[in-house]
């Protein structure tokens, strides 16, 4: 019998919005899946011919990319981020929308205008994307890769702005920093590993045409 299809899954939170799409697909994972305690890092579903791996969001287009998963979901913020040639991208699956944005201390950004910058400082996650959304018109983006907690970043001068994810605002407002430039909207993609995407046809295209039915049928309920 032919190896599973595997689907790779970022844990945090698409996890959560993911669970529910899967199922209407008709992928039911096992229960260890939802478990926070569990340690394991692949799971089989109700499919026999389909396995999932929960890993971090950066590592899910890694492991597509490199064809070790087959199918992923993943922000776009990490495909921007690294462009992958590999991946094919087919579906936008509508959850964990967000954007990617420029903040700087509240005081900061009172006397601030981000059309007179010429040279950047900021502590990020996405120093490729950052660095792009600068050069594009002509200011140079000094950046400090951090993995997480950006926002601790201005107050204690690692950097004086921060390019991070903002959906409520409410991590930003509670460490003193106001958004001032948004550099894209994000929201997780299907994905898939484009030899794959060829060789396995007739296991891959199925899955994809099914969550392109399910978005396209969220968005017609939208829209009622
Ligand atoms: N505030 C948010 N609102 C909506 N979606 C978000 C938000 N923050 C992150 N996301 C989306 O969820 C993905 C994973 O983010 P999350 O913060 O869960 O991971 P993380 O904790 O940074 O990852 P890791 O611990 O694996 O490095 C991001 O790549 C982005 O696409
Ligand atoms: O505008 P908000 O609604 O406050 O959301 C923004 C926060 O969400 C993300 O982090 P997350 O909470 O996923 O955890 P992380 O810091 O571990 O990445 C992001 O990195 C921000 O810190």
């Amino acid at each position: 019998m032919a190896d599973p299809i595997i689907i790779a899954i970022p844990k945090g939170r698409i996890l959560v919005e993911t669970l529910p799409m899967l199922a209407r697909v008709g992928i039911v994972p096992e229960a260890a899946f939802s478990d926070e305690d569990s340690r394991a890092l692949r799971f089989a579903t109700n499919q026999p011919h389909i396995g999932l791996i929960r890993v971090r969001a950066f590592d899910v287009a890694t492991f597509v990319a490199h064809g070790a998963a087959q199918i992923g979901i993943v922000g776009s913020d990490v495909l921007d981020e690294f462009d992958y040639s590999e991946i094919y991208a087919p579906v936008d699956l509508g959850i964990g929308r967000c954007r990617l944005s420029v903040a700087e201390p509240v005081e900061m950004a009172a006397g601030d205008d981000p059309r007179e910058w010429s040279h950047v400082r900021v502590a990020t996650k996405y120093p490729g994307l950052t660095r792009r959304h600068f050069a594009a018109r002509g200011v140079q983006a000094e950046c400090v890769k951090l993995n997480g907690a950006m926002e601790i970043a201005p107050v204690l001068g690692l950097a004086s702005r921060i390019v991070d994810l903002v959906s409520s605002g409410r991590t930003l407002k509670e460490n003193g920093l106001v958004e001032v430039e948004t550099i894209c909207e994000v929201s997780a993609r299907l994905i898939v590993n484009r030899a794959a995407f060829k060789t396995r046809a007739e296991e891959i295209a199925p899955l994809v045409e099914a969550f392109r039915a399910l978005v396209a049928e969220e968005g017609q309920q939208d829209a009622a």
